[in-house]
């Protein structure tokens, strides 16, 4: 299984600039974090390439939610194709207070047909991601698989949040694969990494042998990251 390193959550301990470096001296081919967008796309290249790193999902600055979303999908698509970055994820977010959430799933599916429009021929596979927080637009596996499958996107599954929304999770990942094209993990309860909480992951990693791409590790390190990976050695089949 291919393991990529989410530098927002793992190598915290040290500044920004210096985590490409340790998660490739962990063992890490790929990474991926949510904001590139403190620095520019020529310095983050340089990162990876000195640390010999793939760079593998960044995300939209804001949500498909948001007044000025469309900019931000050509802010990301610009930082993606610069970073060869595998996945864009466009963050959904939460329904605005005052607006029905028809409404606002209604602008969140058109929000994603125009980016969709807008990523063609860019080389970079446009992700939706269904989340636990209270409100989210995304609130089931099954709901975001429709949506993507709908409008030609990939679905990123994430099973820290799946575990809290979904009864049964593994019945929804085995459901979700095919249209899966990014995973990413942690456990529930607390976020810590695979073995500190409740999610049957024997389970988890033998739905995904059939998943054929990377595997986000965005969990919060229990104690530092380094000695938390541990559970790759333990869990990984
Ligand atoms: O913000 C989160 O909780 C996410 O899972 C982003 O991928």
């Amino acid at each position: 299984m291919r393991l990529d390193a989410n530098l927002g959550w793992l190598f915290t301990e040290l500044p920004f600039e210096q985590r490409f470096d340790s998660a490739a001296a962990a063992g890490f081919t790929g990474v991926e974090y949510a904001d590139p967008y403190p620095y520019t796309p020529a310095w983050l290249t340089k990162r990876l390439s000195d640390a010999g790193l793939k760079q593998v999902l960044i995300n939209t600055p804001g949500t498909c939610m948001d007044a000025n979303f469309r900019d931000g999908v050509d802010q990301s698509l610009e930082y993606a194709v610069e970073l060869g970055s595998s996945f864009l994820h466009l963050v959904g977010g939460t329904v605005p207070d005052g607006v029905s959430p028809d409404r606002a799933f209604a602008r969140y599916v058109g929000n994603v047909a125009w980016a969709a429009d807008r990523a063609t021929g860019c080389g970079v596979q446009l992700l939706l991601e269904a989340q636990s927080k209270p409100g989210f637009v995304l609130s089931s596996q099954e709901q975001a698989a429709a949506v993507a499958g709908e409008i030609g996107v990939g679905l990123l599954f994430d099973v820290f949040h799946a575990q809290v929304m979904e009864t049964d999770l593994l019945g929804s990942l085995t459901e979700s694969l095919p249209v899966t094209r990014h995973v990413q993990i942690g456990d529930s309860p607390g976020r810590g990494e695979p073995g500190t909480g409740d999610i049957p992951w024997p389970g988890v990693f033998a739905v995904l042998a059939g998943h054929d791409g990377w595997i986000g590790c965005e969990y919060q390190p229990v104690a530092d990251t380094a000695s938390g990976l541990k559970w790759i050695k333990e869990l990984l089949p």
